[in-house]
C-alpha cells in the first residue's frame, strides 16, 4: 500500500478526532453546568463518546458513483451540518460493508480497512470488487478476519464490529418483533452476533433505551467475559444477568443434583405450585365462629365459599385476591354484626329489642334504647328503622373488624397472606437452608402466583445466550420479563449440559409464543480451528447423529492430543502440563471433583479469567474461549454430561490436549497419543 494513502487517510482519521474532541468538550462542559435533570443524559454522552476512542473509524467504501463513506463506530457530522463525515457502522449507509461481495457489489467499488493503533494509521487494506472475487467460501474481508481470530485471546471478548460477516449482519440486522433463534455450532460467533444486535437494536429502535434491553448469560463469569463488548459499542445501559441472579434478593447457596435439577426445571412445577398455592385457601364445611369485641358471629360454609368463588373470579394473584376475599367475608361479619345489634339493644327497662312489634314499629323505649347506644333512627319514617345501621355505620363496622387482630387471625387462617419463600420450600418439602440456582425460576412463579411485585421489571427486549441451558420453568420466568415477547435467542442443541436443558428450540418456545419464532442458523466456526472441530467428530456423532459441525474458518496444522496417566498421576501430570505451557493463555477443564487437587497444585484461583492458566468446570467454560485448553479426565465429563466433553473440546483457538487416568473415552480414541515420556 502506497505510503501516500496512508497519509491521506491518516489526516481524515486525525480530522474525526478533532470533531469528536470538540463534542467531547462540548458534553462535558454540559454535564459541568448543567442541572441534575440534564445530568444523566450527559454523562451518557460523554461515556458514549469516551466509548469509541479507539477505533473510530475502521472503513471506507468507495461507490462506483464516485462517494466515499468512512464507516464507524458512530456517526460524525461537520459542525456547520451537512454530510456525515463518519457513518456509525449500524446505520443503512454503511451495510454494504458487511454484505459487498465481488458476485453482490451492491454499488461498491472498493472496501478498504483501516486499522489504528491509538489515533495513528498503521494499516490499510483494500478489496476491489470489480477485481478481487469474493473468495469461494464468502468470507468477507479474509484477511482481517483471519487476523483477528488468529489474535492471542485476553480473556475478555472484544467486539468484531470491523469484521462482522454478511451471515452475521444479517442476524444483527433482522428485525426485532417475535422472537429470533441462531443455532450454531461452537464459535460461530453467536454470543458476538447477540450483544452485536443490541447495539444495533438500540441505534435503530430508541425506545428500547427507555423500555430497557436485558442480556441474560450462563454465568457470571460469561457475564465478566463478555462484559467490555457492549460499553466498547457504545453502549451502557444494558442490564446483564444469569438466570440465578434474575431475582433480587435470592442468594443461591446451594447446588443441587442432576435428577433434581431435571425435576424443578419442568413445566409441571408451574402446575404443582399453582395448586400449592390455590390448596392454601381453605374452604371448611362446618361453619366458622368468629370473635369480635366479646362477640361470636358465624360465618356459614356457603358463605365462606361464597367469598372465595368472588375472589377467584376477579382473576387477581393470590395475594390480592385475598383482600377481595376479606371484604366479602367482613361484609357477611358487618352484616352478622347489625343483626346482632338490633337484637341486643336493650331497653330502659332491660328488655331487648328484638324488631319491634310484628308491624315492625319500634316503641319509645325501643327508640330511646337505641339513641342511647348511638343509632339514629329517624322517627318519621312511616315505615319504620327496620335497619338499624346507616351505610357510614355499616363502613365504619367494617373498618372495625378488618382491624381487629381476632378478625384477622381468622381470615388468615381462611386466606393465608404467602410469600414465594414460604411457597416454595412448602411444595419442596425441604429446610429452607439455602436456594439452589433451580430454586430460583421456582420463587419467581410463586412471586407471580402470589402477585409479589418485588423484582418484577419488564424490558422491552430480552437475549438469551447459551439459551440451550434454560429449563421450562426458566423460560416462564424470562416471559414475565418480557411482555412484548421480543427476544433474540442464541444457543446450540449440541451443547446442552444442563438436565433441565432444551433439546428442540420448538419445545421450548411453542408454549409462550406458539409459531412467532424464526430460527437462524450460523454455519462457520471462527473459533476452533479444523484440526479440533475434527477430533469433536466421533463425539458428535455419537450423541447428536446427523448434526453437522460448523465449518472452520482456518486450520493450524497443530493436531490434538492425548496422554494416559493414572488415577493417582492425573493432578501431577496436568500441572506438569500446565508448567511447560507457554503458548498465550490456557484454560484447564476438569470436572468440579478434581478442582480443589488442581487448585492448589497449579497455585491458582478456580475461575479467575486474568491468568495465564485458568481453571474451570465445563460448566463455567461454556460461552468462553482460550488460546490453548487441557482437559483432565474426560471420562469424568462425558458420564456426567457428554455435550460438556464437547463444550471444552471446542473452547480452543489454537491447541487442544486431553489427559485420561485409565482408557481414553473411545470418542476420543482417534486423538493422536502423545507419550509420556515427553511430559517433563
Ligand atoms: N466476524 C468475526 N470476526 C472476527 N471474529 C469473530 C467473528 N465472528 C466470531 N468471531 C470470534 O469467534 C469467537 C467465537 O465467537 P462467539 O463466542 O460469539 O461464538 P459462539 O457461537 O457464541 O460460541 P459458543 O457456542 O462456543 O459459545 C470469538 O472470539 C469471536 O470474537
Amino acid at each position: 500500500m502506497a505510503g501516500r494513502e496512508i497519509d491521506v487517510e491518516q489526516e481524515y482519521v486525525a480530522a474525526l478526532y478533532v470533531r469528536l474532541d470538540a463534542l467531547r468538550e462540548e458534553a462535558a462542559e454540559r454535564l459541568a453546568g448543567g442541572d441534575r435533570e440534564t445530568a444523566a443524559v450527559w454523562r451518557a454522552e460523554v461515556a458514549r463518546l469516551d466509548a469509541v476512542e479507539q477505533g473510530l473509524c475502521f472503513g471506507r467504501l468507495d461507490t462506483h458513483d464516485g462517494r466515499r463513506v468512512h464507516v464507524g463506530r458512530l456517526s460524525l457530522f461537520p459542525d456547520q451540518g451537512g454530510d456525515p463525515l463518519l457513518v456509525d457502522w449500524r446505520a443503512p449507509a454503511a451495510r454494504a460493508f458487511y454484505t459487498a461481495t465481488a458476485a453482490a457489489p451492491d454499488g461498491v467499488r472498493r472496501r478498504r480497512r483501516i486499522t489504528t493503533r491509538g489515533r495513528t494509521v498503521v494499516a490499510l487494506n483494500d478489496e476491489l470488487l470489480d477485481l478481487d472475487g469474493a473468495g469461494d467460501d464468502g468470507l468477507v474481508g479474509e484477511a482481517a478476519l483471519l487476523a483477528a481470530v488468529t489474535a492471542e485471546r485476553t480473556g475478555r471478548m472484544h467486539d468484531i464490529v470491523t469484521t462482522l460477516q454478511a451471515e452475521q449482519d444479517r442476524i444483527v440486522r433482522h428485525g426485532s418483533g417475535g422472537v429470533l433463534v441462531v443455532q450454531g455450532g461452537p464459535g460461530t460467533g453467536k454470543t458476538a452476533v447477540a450483544l452485536h444486535r443490541v447495539a444495533y437494536l438500540l441505534y435503530t429502535r430508541p425506545h428500547l433505551r427507555t423500555r430497557g434491553v436485558l442480556v441474560v448469560g450462563p454465568s457470571r463469569i460469561f457475564l465478566d467475559y463478555i462484559g467490555q463488548v457492549l460499553p466498547g459499542l457504545g453502549e451502557n445501559s444494558v442490564v446483564t444477568t444469569t438466570i440465578a441472579d434474575l431475582r433480587p434478593g435470592v442468594e443461591v447457596s446451594r447446588v443441587d443434583p442432576p435428577e433434581v435439577v431435571a425435576a424443578k426445571g419442568g413445566a409441571v412445577m408451574a402446575e404443582r405450585l399453582a395448586a400449592a398455592v390455590r390448596s392454601r385457601v381453605q374452604a371448611p364445611d362446618h361453619p366458622v365462629d368468629v370473635e369480635f369485641e366479646q362477640q361470636v358471629l358465624r360465618l356459614d360454609p356457603s358463605d365462606l365459599a361464597r367469598a372465595a368463588r368472588k375472589a377467584r373470579r376477579t382473576g387477581l394473584p393470590h395475594n390480592q385476591a385475598r383482600l377481595v376475599f376479606q371484604r366479602e367475608v367482613v361484609d357477611v361479619l358487618a352484616q352478622r354484626l347489625a343483626e346482632g345489634m338490633e337484637a341486643v339493644v336493650l331497653t330502659d327497662t332491660g328488655e331487648a329489642i328484638d324488631g319491634g312489634d310484628p308491624d315492625g314499629r319500634l316503641g319509645a323505649a325501643d327508640l330511646r334504647a337505641l339513641a342511647a347506644a348511638g343509632f339514629v333512627v329517624d322517627q318519621d319514617d312511616p315505615g319504620g328503622p327496620r335497619t338499624l345501621l346507616d351505610e357510614n355505620d355499616r363502613a365504619g363496622l367494617r373498618d372495625s373488624l378488618l382491624a381487629d387482630a381476632g378478625v384477622q387471625a381468622a381470615l388468615d387462617e381462611l386466606w393465608p397472606a404467602l410469600t414465594p419463600e414460604r411457597v416454595v420450600s412448602d411444595l419442596l418439602g425441604e429446610r429452607a437452608d439455602g436456594w439452589s440456582a433451580a430454586d430460583v425460576p421456582l420463587l419467581d412463579e410463586a412471586a407471580g402466583l402470589i402477585g409479589s411485585v418485588d423484582g418484577h421489571a419488564t424490558f422491552g427486549h430480552v437475549v438469551v445466550d447459551e439459551a440451550q441451558e434454560l429449563s421450562e420453568m426458566a423460560w416462564r420466568m424470562l416471559m414475565r420479563r418480557c411482555p412484548s415477547r421480543s427476544m433474540t435467542v442464541v444457543g446450540d442443541l449440541a451443547q446442552t449440559g444442563s438436565p433441565a436443558g432444551a433439546s428442540s428450540w420448538d419445545r421450548v418456545l411453542r408454549p409462550h409464543v406458539r409459531d412467532r419464532w424464526r430460527l437462524a442458523p450460523l454455519g462457520v466456526n471462527y473459533r476452533t480451528p479444523a484440526e479440533i472441530m475434527a477430533a469433536t467428530a466421533d463425539l458428535l456423532a455419537a450423541h447428536h447423529p446427523g448434526t453437522p459441525p460448523p465449518r472452520s474458518v482456518r486450520s493450524t496444522g497443530e493436531q490434538p492430543w492425548r496422554v494416559g496417566t493414572t488415577h493417582a498421576d492425573l493432578i501431577t501430570t496436568v500441572a506438569t502440563l500446565a508448567a511447560a505451557h507457554t503458548d498465550g493463555q490456557l484454560a484447564i477443564i476438569a470436572p468440579t471433583a478434581h478442582i480443589e487437587p488442581l487448585a492448589t497444585a497449579l497455585s491458582t484461583t478456580p475461575a479467575d479469567l486474568t491468568g495465564p492458566v485458568v481453571l474451570l468446570t465445563p460448566d463455567q467454560a461454556k460461552g468462553l474461549e482460550f488460546d490453548s485448553v487441557l482437559i483432565a479426565d474426560p471420562a469424568a465429563i462425558l458420564d456426567a454430561a457428554p455435550n460438556d466433553l464437547y463444550v471444552a473440546m471446542t473452547r480452543a483457538t489454537q491447541r487442544l490436549g486431553v489427559v485420561y487416568p485409565g482408557e481414553p473415552p473411545a470418542v476420543l480414541a482417534g486423538l493422536r497419543e502423545l507419550h509420556p515420556d515427553l511430559i517433563g
